[in-house]
């Protein structure tokens, strides 16, 4: 059977004028006006420390423990690409779409063991009220943060993500003894395209590339444009021997793509440079490897994989 669940919709405006006082509401009021509003004011404080969607909803399920004892609070935003979970999940449980001025900010679900009756679901949505403010601004700055790290063109990562991505893998490699890799790779006669076709089939070629990697990658594997025609991709988890493996899918899938201006097939091919965290190395040596690497698979003849020595 499924669990008992109640749904209700938060519109944010409502929202605002609830929470300096003006909001009619409904339901009945909380029985306990006077820490309802003390557990409004702690969240008041609380939720402005800090702008991590996940630290908000953090502090949020634990500040409203003192007022209504909950199990579970899970968060959802498909825009955002966010799921976060916090306790554990009970029976009994109350959803809330939250909305503002036609934005979608999210969707919250409360479990607990025993039913919410009317009187704590009108605490509960007056809470709730606390929080849309600072959810709304923690998602602004995800999103922020999110525009700064992507390439606009082909949606990969891009430089400064990169070297983000390759000093926190890098340390964590040589923590946790894992084998760490990496593929440099460039396009073929990229000049060509833009010179025979124009720029912007040039990035529409680009476009197509990185969709192409991305395709043949798991979800745990990186890949940032960190130049005009050229990628990097992050293994973690991966020796040499399987990187190649992966490098040379890539090349295929690359070799395979059906590309074309004005409906004649324009081929593309990439090449490839590997190379394998050796102990003690620099991120600086390690790209500097993959790029030789990468050099001699284009002087042997392009549309190939080298590896680092
Ligand atoms: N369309 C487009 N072209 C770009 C972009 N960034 C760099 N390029 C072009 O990429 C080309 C790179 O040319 P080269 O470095 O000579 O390399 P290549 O022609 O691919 O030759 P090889 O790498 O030796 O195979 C140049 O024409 C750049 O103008 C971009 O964002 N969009």
């Amino acid at each position: 059977m499924a669990p008992p669940k109640q749904s209700n919709t938060i519109d944010f405006d409502t929202a605002k004028l609830q929470r300096l006082g003006l909001g009619e509401s409904s339901r009945p009021r909380g029985r306990r006006p006077a820490s309802l509003a003390d557990v409004r004011r702690q969240l008041a404080v609380q939720l402005q420390t800090s702008l991590e969607t996940e630290r908000v909803l953090g502090l949020f399920f634990q500040e409203i423990q003192a007022l209504l004892p909950l199990d579970y609070l899970s968060y959802q935003n498909g825009s955002a690409d966010l799921r976060l979970e916090f306790g554990e999940v009970a029976s009994h449980g109350a959803t809330y779409h939250l909305n503002h001025a036609g934005e979608y900010l999210g969707e919250l679900a409360f479990r607990r063991r025993r039913p919410f009756d009317e009187s704590e679901l009108g605490q509960l949505e007056s809470l709730i009220a606390s929080l849309l403010y600072p959810l709304r601004n923690a998602l602004l700055y995800r999103a922020a943060i999110q525009a700064a790290l992507r390439d606009a063109l082909t949606g990969t990562g891009n430089r400064i993500a990169m070297d983000q991505a390759l000093g926190r893998e890098v340390e964590l490699a040589r923590r946790s003894l894992q084998p760490l890799s990496v593929l440099m790779l460039d396009l073929d006669h990229f000049k060509r395209i833009n010179d025979q076709h124009g720029h912007s089939h040039g990035d529409e070629a680009l476009r197509c590339v990185a969709r192409a990697i991305k395709a043949s990658l798991r979800n745990v594997d990186m890949v940032f444009r960190f130049g005009g025609e050229e990628f990097l991709v992050l293994l973690s988890n991966t020796p040499g021997s399987s990187a190649a493996q992966v490098g040379e899918r890539l090349r295929q899938a690359v070799q395979e793509l059906d590309f074309a201006v004005d409906g004649q097939h324009v081929p593309l091919s990439i090449s490839l440079g590997c190379a394998t965290l050796i102990a003690g190395e620099r991120v600086d040596d390690l790209l500097h490897r993959a790029d030789a690497a990468l050099y001699a698979a284009k002087r042997n003849g392009r549309n190939r994989l080298a590896c680092a020595g």
